[in-house]
């Protein structure tokens, strides 16, 4: 006892304790005045001001939901012509939507940059170690695994299958609609759209998405919806694990990451049963029967081991992933632009008639398609932002300095309409701009028009997404007249960026409000 106080004696009373900490603070806040904890001051930069210690925080926790929103809002605030940075604790955040930041960062550099350990957290749950959540080995295994079956020659034939069998039901859906003169969600029919051919592709089987029976969304389509709006959320949350649980999102995410799983499960455990995985090489170049869950199946790593079960979900989920809302949201927004702008109708329209057979080559000729598809997806790209994060030290074009562990964060959305990058008509719907003087498509650069990323992880499904997209586009407006339906654009919630209509909160860029159309059978002239 004895001993005990004689230690007590040495301790610092309360008074002088909380002295201490009142100093303490003091001086953080003095040192951390312009940035958050965990950050340091950095002068070469335009960092928005925000609070001491928590930085940006609140500012991002206002605009969780439309963080692209704050950016571009930050970049019109600026008061010097350094880059824009944001600060929340232990993160720093860097603008760097300019063409030449991006080719040093995702190919220049690239090996100096990861997607990171917090956005593999954030994912996992639904993505697995699918190729869209993992860096370095894991990454580059799947990305040469998923290259084989993009590259392989029954690939086009099973895209072809499945396209030209649910392009028939999406028709047979608006011919009701059109026959009733009701109007209809044209965003949602889409999306149905592209869930039954990704999943037609992907696994063969048809989901029921484009039922001519009920427009309700089918449990696999909600629970997939539910999921990425979830996941988007999380990116503007660092408490996002306490907040969840006690906001009741835990559980549900959780259920609606069963209903995925059980899916896929269900259809790997029957095949590996069947012992339908085993396809032999002569085989894979018939395509009846095959989708991509049996490419997958039958690749083998460097050790001659297949893929197990886990992977293979991961790995076809990814792909229903990538493929599904990014096509689906681009045709929404191209018919968006392209009802408010129907003189680039007819030439689509000519176009489609002289070429005849639309297939996985031959969609490339159709210039006034691709210039429209191109354009709707440069003004709504379908991933309108990213962030990676620096592994080292580096210094981009410019002289612009990242330190190790900072976020380089661009934004296509931001880029689409920045007058430095396409001009002063930026922020106009200008399908022209993608045809040259021959009239033929012009090749500009992937990381300029970035909407399909670029370098190393460039998008696998760019030709499929084009294809699928000119598919419906010349098959849609070849048999229906469509309009805006009458009290829609008075009506639809605008985007406080330029007026069009305002985006959902999602990784991607679905449409806030359902996008409602009239269709009319057409009459040729
Ligand atoms: C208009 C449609 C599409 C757009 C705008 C688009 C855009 C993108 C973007 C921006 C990325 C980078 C995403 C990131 O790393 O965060 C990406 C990656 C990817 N996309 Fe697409 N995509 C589209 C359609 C498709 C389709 C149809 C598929 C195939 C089914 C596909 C397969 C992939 C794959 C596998 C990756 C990962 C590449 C890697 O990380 O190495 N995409 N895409």
């Amino acid at each position: 006892m004895e001993t005990l106080a004689n230690a007590a004696a040495f301790l610092p009373s309360t008074s002088v304790l909380v002295a201490f900490l009142a100093v303490y603070f003091a001086y953080l806040v003095f040192t951390h005045r312009n940035c958050a904890l965990g950050t340091n001051e950095r002068p070469d930069l335009e960092t928005r001001p925000g609070y001491p210690i928590i930085g940006n925080l609140l500012e991002f926790r206002a605009h969780g939901d439309r963080i692209v929103n704050l950016w571009i809002w930050g970049r019109e605030q600026k008061t010097t012509n350094k880059p824009l940075s944001f600060t929340v604790p232990g993160k720093r955040f860097i603008d760097v939507s300019k063409p030449e930041l991006i080719e040093a960062i995702q190919k220049t550099n690239f090996s100096n940059y990861v997607k990171g350990p917090a956005t593999h957290a954030r994912l996992e749950q639904i993505l697995g170690d699918g190729i869209f959540a993992v860096d370095g080995k894991k990454w580059h295994s799947q990305r040469k695994a998923t290259s084989k079956i993009f590259n392989a020659n029954s690939f086009r034939g099973i895209i072809t299958q499945s396209l030209d069998a649910n392009l028939e039901k999406l028709l047979a859906i608006i011919r009701r609609h059109a026959d009733k003169g009701e109007e209809f969600s044209l965003d949602a029919l889409f999306f149905r759209f592209t869930l039954n051919s990704f999943a037609d592709l992907a696994f063969g089987v048809d989901v029921g998405a484009l039922s001519t029976e009920s427009d309700e969304p089918v449990p696999f389509a909600a629970a997939f919806d539910f999921a990425q709006s979830i996941l988007a959320l999380r990116f503007t949350n660092p408490f996002w694990k306490i907040t969840e649980r006690f906001s009741g999102q835990a559980k549900a995410m959780e259920e609606a990451s069963k209903v995925l799983d059980d899916f896929a499960f269900k259809i790997i455990d029957e095949r590996v049963k069947q012992g339908k995985g085993d396809i032999k090489k002569e085989q894979k170049d018939e395509v009846a029967g095959l989708d991509l869950l049996s490419l997958c199946m039958a690749l083998r790593d460097e050790n001659g081991q297949p893929m197990s079960r886990r992977a293979l979900r991961d790995a076809v989920l990814n792909l229903i992933i990538a493929g599904r809302d990014t096509t689906a949201q681009a045709l929404s927004w191209t018919m968006f632009h392209l009802l408010t702008r129907p003189e680039f109708i007819d030439p689509i329209r000519t176009e489609v008639e002289e070429l005849g057979v639309i297939d996985y080559d031959s969609y490339k000729n159709l210039h006034q398609t691709n210039a429209v598809f191109s354009e709707g997806l440069r003004l709504h790209p379908s991933v309108p932002k990213a962030a990676w994060q620096a592994l080292g030290d580096d210094v981009l074009p410019g002289g612009l300095r990242i330190e190790k562990g900072d976020f380089v964060l661009w934004s296509d959305l931001m880029m689409g309409r920045d007058e430095e990058v396409w001009g002063e008509d930026a922020k106009e719907f200008k399908p022209s701009r993608w045809v040259d003087e021959k009239g033929e498509l012009r090749k500009e650069s992937q990381f300029k028009a970035h909407m399909f990323n670029s370098g190393y992880r460039l998008c696998l499904g760019q030709d499929l997404a084009k294809y699928e997209a000119s598919a419906v586009l010349a098959a849609v407006l070849r048999e229906f007249d469509l309009s805006f339906a009458p009290d829609y654009l008075e009506t639809v919630p605008r985007n406080a960026i330029d007026g069009t209509p305002e985006y959902a909160p999602s990784l991607t860029l679905p449409m806030l409000a359902p996008l409602r159309v009239i269709a009319k059978h057409r009459t040729k002239a």
